[in-house]
């Protein structure tokens, strides 16, 4: 048992109105009923390394003008060494690129430090994380993907928290500063969960924007992670 920083919520703005993203982002922001959220999640597809085309460096550029909150890519993308380090140097707080699609991810990892974000490694759920324990300090993030990447609203896949475990154990073991970060069907009914093996920041689309009020979606959210994960940890 040891002390963690208290939960984190990620937004996936995937599931939000992309005509309107200036006010979908705001409606997650400071509020009467939460302090607003740590991190908004920017899902990036490019059609090749998911069957599913978003939104690029250019859009993101104008979210990063529009709101103050931190903003976190996943770059769900072929050749993140070629594009991941121009969203660091955009501004993007977090930018996280996929082991599946890279043979040199560390190389991609130094790039997004040296442009002034944080890296982040994403894994998908038939991916071991085993071969990636040993460069773990390249990176600032691990996001482990609990649905196959490319949609929102699709079901959480329980199994993937035995590799929450593993990090958690190894991350801990060596105090290492990397949050673990959970995306894919994390709701109201599997946040607890995931806040119990072991996960920092919880992204969520389907669950805070299929709704009409994203903020009270993120405080349910907020509040059953924080219980689940002090219960773990022991704290008060
Ligand atoms: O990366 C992805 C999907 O590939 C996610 O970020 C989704 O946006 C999560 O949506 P929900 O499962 O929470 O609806």
């Amino acid at each position: 048992m040891c002390q963690r920083p208290a939960p984190m919520i990620a937004p996936s703005i995937l599931s939000a109105d992309f005509a309107n993203l200036a006010s979908e982002i705001a409606a997650v922001g400071p509020s009467p009923v939460d302090p607003g959220v740590d991190w908004v999640h920017v899902d990036v597809m490019d059609n090749h390394f998911v069957p599913n085309l978003t939104l690029g460096l250019p859009v993101v550029e104008s979210i990063l003008k529009a709101t103050d909150i931190p903003i976190d890519c996943h770059l769900m993308i072929t050749d993140p060494g070629r594009w991941a380090p121009g969203y660091a140097e955009a501004g993007a707080y977090n930018v996280s690129f996929h082991a599946e699609a890279t043979d040199d991810p560390i190389s991609v990892a130094r790039d997004i430090r040296a442009a002034g974000g944080k890296a982040g490694l994403g894994i998908k759920p038939g991916t071991s994380i085993e071969p990636y324990l040993e460069i773990l300090p390249e990176f600032d993030t691990l996001l482990i993907m609990s649905v196959e990447p490319g949609f929102g609203g699709q079901k959480f896949m329980p199994e993937v928290l035995d590799k929450v475990r593993r990090l958690r154990e190894v991350i801990d073991g060596e105090q290492l500063k990397l949050l673990i970060e959970i995306d894919g069907g994390i709701s109201a009914s599997t946040i607890e969960q995931a806040a119990e093996a072991g996960v920092d920041c919880f992204v969520a689309g389907s669950a805070v924007y299929g709704g009409d009020d994203p903020a009270a979606r993120v405080a349910e959210l907020r509040a059953l992670a924080t219980a689940a994960s002090s219960a773990e940890t022991g704290a008060s």
